[in-house]
């Protein structure tokens, strides 16, 4: 199936000389929901700007379901709902009048069934008639979503729906994006928050100075460079590590009384066993045992970390 969002050594240098993104390529199958983690200054903005039509790039091309962003620019942003980051609503407007405003913006008829089905989704409906500066921050964001879904566009993009929201309001929105997807919406959302890409996303893509880092199945990425430690708790204090356990690298902490241990979650030889053995062999006693598998935290820590 031909991806619904294709994006081809996109580029963008500001007129400042700024260079904000270097040849990106990504694919996006109708569907998915991406996450695109990156620090401050990234370029993810940048990057929906460009397919949303707001910024030109200045090489490379996007297409939405076949459309050019640029040559095509009617039936691409058509097919395009945006959800910016900073909440932009008409006070005195009332959530209906806003809906139906942004629907006859995109040239379609008003249909008011619709209406009430994308407000009851987010559950919005006995808001209808309500002034939108009369509304909570958590409602006002999801009248953004409610705007942008309602000239049925097939691709949504979030820009950091969940910044500054408490966590409550934060799953909430989760709920959102996964009800969206069950209806077959493909999300791409921005965020700083890895715990959000954890949660929610199919695909994880990590960019940083411009450059699309890594795209890959949050799984894959969690499984391939995720790595586990087993954290040894011992029956006595231990002065120093022996000399016949440098090999493991471990680090231990005097407070807890524990040795940590990494290794490679898919490594063909972990080293437990030998550790095991070599910590026997220097009279060292264990009083338990865990292991835990690094998150997707570490990994971009690691990641952007490595490229700096
Ligand atoms: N109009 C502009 N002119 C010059 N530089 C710009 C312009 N817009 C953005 N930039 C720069 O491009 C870089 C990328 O910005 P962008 O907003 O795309 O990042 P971001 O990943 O969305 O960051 P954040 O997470 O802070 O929203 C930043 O260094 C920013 O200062």
């Amino acid at each position: 199936m031909a991806p619904i969002l294709s994006i081809s050594n996109l580029s963008k240098q500001y007129a400042s000389g700024f260079q904000a993104l270097k040849s990106v390529n990504l694919d996006i199958e109708e569907g998915e929901i991406l996450a695109l983690l990156g620090p401050n200054g990234a370029g993810k903005t940048t990057l929906i700007s460009i397919i949303c039509g707001l910024v030109k790039a200045s090489s490379g091309s996007a297409s939405v379901g076949g459309f050019d962003v640029v040559r095509d620019y009617r039936q691409a942003r058509s097919l395009i709902g945006l959800v910016p980051q900073e909440i932009s609503l008409e006070p005195f407007q009332t959530v209906m009048d806003a809906l139906r405003f942004t629907r006859g913006l995109f040239g379609k008829r008003n249909d008011p069934a619709l209406l009430r089905r994308i407000l009851e989704q987010l559950s919005l409906w006995d808001k209808r008639d309500a002034k939108t500066m009369e509304l909570s921050g958590g409602m006002k964001r999801r009248v953004l979503i409610a705007k942008a879904l309602c000239h049925e566009p097939r691709v949504l993009f979030l820009d950091e729906p969940t910044a500054g929201v408490d966590v409550e309001l934060r799953k909430e929105m989760w709920e959102v994006v996964r009800q969206l997807k069950a209806d077959g919406v493909t999300i791409i959302l921005t965020t700083h928050y890895i715990d959000e890409a954890e949660a929610i996303a199919d695909r994880v893509g990590v960019i940083r100075g411009g450059e699309l880092l890594l795209v890959e199945r949050k799984e894959t990425l969690m499984q391939r460079m995720g790595k586990r430690q087993m954290r040894v708790e011992l029956m006595q204090p231990l002065p120093a590590i022996p000399a016949s356990l440098a090999r493991y690298n471990l680090d231990y902490s005097a407070e807890d009384r524990s040795l940590v241990y990494s290794y490679e979650a898919n490594g063909e030889r972990t080293g437990i066993a030998s550790l095991f053995a070599d910590l026997s062999a220097a009279g060292i006693l264990l009083r338990d045992v865990e292991t835990k598998q690094s998150s997707l935290e570490d990994i971009f820590v690691g990641l952007v970390e490595d490229k700096s």
